[in-house]
């Protein structure tokens, strides 16, 4: 690096600012001081926090890269190559992380050391130090922007999703099962990828309700913040599970399926409710409190045959077909007896004991099959000894799936279908469904899909001009 105009011809000229770019942080466009005076170049970030395992540890943080725009944060994620102890141009030393990146300045493109500091109030984002200048450099310091100006402009523009690079992602699945084939899956297929994936007992995690900083707490320690969060809450752990996963939708985590919608599938008179509203086909169903009713609920639904459903029934365990009308009324009065709330069905007997599971990543059905009951059985779960299937399905099915789970807003969503002689009906939106029957069934890799979302819906967003987000 040569400094002052020595040079008759210099290969490559900067002024004392310079318009930088750092691609593979997500960063297109950045105005840079340059700084002879400093050995490493450094760039201003905040929310630096070191994860990952000790053998590969990595480094998160954030960085604001137009001043005065603190409503524009990128998120960032890289190695850690070293940590150094750094005196800055005050005199105050501090340890830094240093990462590697590559810079691109004009036509040119190579790699540098980078070392991460928070100092609020700084003008520029980025100090370019000397170690990070090439022999053939020739700092003008006269002059500003020598090499070609770019924009703050692409910050607000659709072309951030397509220049976001692909970043390490910190992401936790809220599961009490962490052997499952889901959960292991979600973690094998996490890691792969390079991301950290940390399985969190959701039963285990405590929360201070705080105006200010809502956290969640976990094994003495607050987690961190999250790049994204899976939930598998189990059915005994709803209301809990729930409670977890909107503490982290405070802090703005992105969860793949949020509290709401994960809330109201798990209820199955709402959930029909939220299927009604969006005029989503499903048998007819119907629903009252008092035994007087027992009459015009048969009626309502067409009369016998008719399912009777627990509403707290899984797995197919509380679910009732009743061939006539006398057997109906006996079950009704049964689970009037024993306190227990039901609901009571038309039953698509064309259905022939089969089911389809369409399963749902982000607006699209990514795998389907259909489950077929054990012989003489009207249910079609697994759990009583059904077996499944690859199957291919209509547009009508494909529709209507990815319907209901938009209905709930579920990034995730296993819908199961009848198949009727009047259409499709949605008989239950799933949100935490299980990958081993359905990736076995299909042969997809039904965990790298749902990563491929994630690692679609954490990329940032243009940010309108002016105009602060919160
Ligand atoms: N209205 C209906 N008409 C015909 N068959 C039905 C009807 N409702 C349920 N079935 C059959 O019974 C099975 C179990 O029903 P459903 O899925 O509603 O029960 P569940 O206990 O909530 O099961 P899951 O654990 O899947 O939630 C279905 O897969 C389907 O094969």
């Amino acid at each position: 690096m040569i400094t002052g105009t020595a040079l008759a011809e210099p290969l490559f000229r900067l002024g004392w600012e310079e318009w930088v770019a750092l691609p593979g942080l997500g960063l297109p466009a950045m105005k840079a001081k340059v700084d002879t005076g400093a050995r490493t170049s450094a760039l201003h970030a905040f929310d630096i926090e070191p994860f990952g395992p000790a053998s590969r540890p990595k480094v998160r943080f954030a960085v604001h890269p137009i001043p005065g725009r603190e409503d524009l944060s990128i998120p960032c994620s890289a190695e850690i190559v070293d940590r150094r102890e750094v005196t800055s141009s005050n005199g105050d030393s501090e340890w830094r992380f240093v990462i590697r990146a590559e810079i691109e300045v004009g036509d040119r493109r190579w790699p540098i050391e980078l070392t991460l500091t928070h100092r609020g109030g700084m003008a520029y984002r980025m100090l370019l130090g000397r170690q990070a200048l090439g022999e053939d450099v020739v700092v003008s310091p006269g002059e500003s922007f020598c090499q070609p100006r770019l924009s703050y402009d692409v910050y607000h523009t659709s072309e951030m999703r397509q220049v976001a690079p692909a970043r390490v992602l910190r992401i936790a699945v809220l599961s009490r099962e962490p052997h499952t084939y889901s959960t292991s899956r979600l973690v094998a297929e996490g890691e792969a990828r390079g991301h950290v994936v940390e399985v969190i007992d959701t039963a285990r995690c405590y929360m201070a309700l705080d105006a200010l900083a809502p956290e969640v707490h976990y094994d003495g320690t607050r987690l961190p913040r999250y790049d994204a969060i899976i939930p598998r809450i189990g059915a005994s752990v709803t209301s809990y599970g729930t409670a977890v996963i909107r503490q982290f939708e405070t802090v703005g985590t992105y969860c793949v399926n949020g509290s709401d919608g994960i809330t109201a599938s798990r209820d199955k008179l709402h959930a029909h409710q939220i299927l009604a509203r969006h005029r989503i086909g499903m048998p007819t169903t119907a629903f009252a409190a008092s035994p007087k009713d027992t009459n015009n609920l048969i009626s309502l639904v067409g009369g016998a045959p008719l399912i009777v459903k627990l509403l707290e029934s899984t797995q197919g365990k509380g679910v009732v077909l009743a061939e006539t009308k006398k057997a109906a009324e006996s079950v009704i009065s049964a689970f009037r007896g024993l306190k227990a709330s039901f609901l009571v069905q038309h039953f698509i007997k064309e259905a022939a004991g089969e089911d389809i599971r369409c399963l749902v990543v982000g607006s699209k059905v990514v795998a389907a099959m259909k489950r077929t009951g054990a012989e003489g059985d009207f249910r079609s779960n697994l759990h009583q000894g059904g077996h499944a299937d690859a199957v291919r399905i209509t547009r009508a099915e494909r529709e209507i799936a990815v319907k209901a789970a938009r209905a709930f807003r579920l990034n995730l969503a296993g819908v199961d279908l009848l198949r009727s002689s009047d259409g499709p009906k949605v008989l239950e939106v799933n949100s935490s469904p299980g990958l081993e029957g359905i990736e076995k069934a299909s042969g997809k890799n039904i965990a790298g899909l749902l990563y491929d979302e994630i690692e679609k819906r954490v990329r940032p967003l243009p940010v309108p001009k002016g105009r602060r987000r919160k």
